[in-house]
């Protein structure tokens, strides 16, 4: 029925991108859901075209259009969450971060954001006239609201997932069709767990009961724990997350998850966003258990609340001695953004029997090879405040795990120092007196 008008719409990249004018804003959308023959058709026109802003996130691939035009003297590249490739990027002055709670982006798509052309690429139209949005759905239906003009660039490899609702879009609603024909998808394998993250994960895992509600960020440690927990004899685990990653699939295949304890979306996966290995994706393909929501739903506080017992595992970069944790930056220089964490250490907190932990191991080495602390007596300089200290809930290193609610500021740092790497605590003290934060008669 809606195939004639999908053959009417159906035309090159070539001739879709020439509906994008100078000035307009384009959301170009995630991580797999970039369009490949879109974003090498817009670069193309880099000559023609000024004053063209992207806005994208968690870049996968090399891009054409970055490559177009390295200056950025036609296009400007503004990333809502900075991949690795990102990060080098606005590191040299070629691109920029837009700071988000991410729960917030579609409202702020309709009511403060101009958005001209939504270029994005979907699973195959059914025989409803749907394109799913396939493994990443966001906040694409509220900035195709206000598009003047919508362009999906279809890729066979997407996989038509299940959802809440505003996962997909009706041919009505587009203007131009691309076949992009077979174009896999993406990888965003995690880093193996080290001993480290196994360390910590093994704090986490007593903390997490039957018929718990699951959230795991992204990183390293939280893939660790979903293996953990795979192996654990924990039953009757629910999942409501922002991203999807690999860490979950260990945990459904090892009969972990049933979803039944859920309060909101019971017996189903819920989530905004996935990024992973083939694994996932294989998992993910017309899996009924999966319910793909925008992330107005999945992470607004309110709703993810609803879940008893929400679990919320996020990683950070550093942490002062008051507790204001830093998981974006490395002093001013960007590093990924703030993403849905604050949302779920919010929510997490929010829920009956719910706890949210801010994972980091001890150190990590700098540019200069040196061994250098993460728990901090200040914020290095510049350093983002993604979570505020009133929020933090429990902090988890390599040498334990603390819960920083209800706790005076002198508690907090005697809390962190003692998570703290051995070889620094000495001078985290020294640093904890100088500030004012350790009471002398602590001061042994
Ligand atoms: C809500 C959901 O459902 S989705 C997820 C929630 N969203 C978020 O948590 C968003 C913010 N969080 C993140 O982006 C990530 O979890 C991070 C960046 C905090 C941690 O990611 P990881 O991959 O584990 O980072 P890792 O600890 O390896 O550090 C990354 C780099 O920063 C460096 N680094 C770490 N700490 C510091 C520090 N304090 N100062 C300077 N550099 C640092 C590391 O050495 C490493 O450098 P390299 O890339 O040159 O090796
Ligand atoms: C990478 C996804 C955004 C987030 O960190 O929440």
């Amino acid at each position: 029925m809606y195939i004639e008008e999908y053959r009417n719409k159906c035309v090159s990249a070539d001739e879709a991108v020439k509906a994008v004018r100078s000035g307009d804003w384009i959301e170009f959308c995630w991580a797999a859901s970039i369009a490949c023959l879109l974003d090498e058709a817009l670069a193309r026109r880099v000559k023609e075209l000024n004053d063209v802003n992207i806005r994208a996130a968690v870049l996968l691939k090399p891009s054409a259009i970055l490559e177009s035009d390295p200056t950025g003297e036609h296009f400007t590249w503004n990333s809502w969450h900075l991949s690795g490739r990102e990060r080098k990027l606005v590191q040299n002055g070629q691109a920029y971060y837009i700071p988000i709670k991410y729960s917030e982006v579609p409202r702020w798509l309709r009511e403060n954001l101009q958005t001209d052309v939504v270029a994005i690429q979907v699973a195959p139209m059914d025989k409803h006239g749907y394109f799913s949005f396939g493994v990443t759905v966001s906040h694409y239906a509220a900035a195709i609201e206000k598009a003047r003009v919508v362009i999906v660039e279809v890729n066979e490899d997407m996989p038509s997932i299940h959802g809440g609702y505003d996962h997909m879009v009706h041919i009505s609603k587009v203007d131009y069709v691309v076949e992009g024909g077979h174009r896999g998808l993406p990888e965003l394998p995690s880093a193996p767990a080290s001993e480290i993250d196994k360390k910590i994960a093994s704090y986490v895992l007593p903390e997490i009961m039957d018929g718990a509600c699951i959230q795991l960020g992204i990183g390293g440690m939280p893939n660790a724990l979903g293996q953990m927990i795979a192996e654990s004899d924990l039953k009757d685990l629910g999942i409501h997350t922002e991203m999807l990653v690999d860490g979950f699939v260990d945990m459904v295949v090892a009969g972990k998850v049933n979803g039944t304890c859920k309060q909101l979306d019971r017996g189903r996966i819920v989530f905004s966003f996935a990024a992973g290995t083939q694994k996932l994706y294989e998992f993910m393909k017309n899996n009924p258990s999966l319910a793909a929501y925008p992330v107005d739903y999945t992470n607004h506080p309110c709703n993810a609340s609803r879940n008893d017992h929400l679990i919320s595992i996020n990683s950070c970069l550093e942490i002062d001695l008051t507790g204001q944790v830093c998981s974006e930056s490395a002093g001013s220089n960007m590093m990924s953004g703030s993403g849905g964490q604050l949302d779920f250490v919010e929510a997490a907190y929010n829920s009956k029997g719910g706890k949210s932990f801010i994972c980091l191991p001890s150190t990590y080495i700098d540019k200069q090879g040196q061994v250098k602390s993460r728990i901090k007596g200040l914020m290095t300089w510049g350093s983002v405040i993604t979570d505020t200290r009133t929020t933090v809930h429990f902090v988890v290193t390599e040498f334990g795990k603390v819960n920083l609610k209800g706790l005076s500021t002198w508690q907090r740092a005697e809390a962190l120092i003692s998570i703290a790497h051995p070889d620094f605590r000495e001078e985290l003290i020294a640093q904890a007196k100088k500030l004012r934060i350790w009471r002398q008669c602590h001061s042994g």
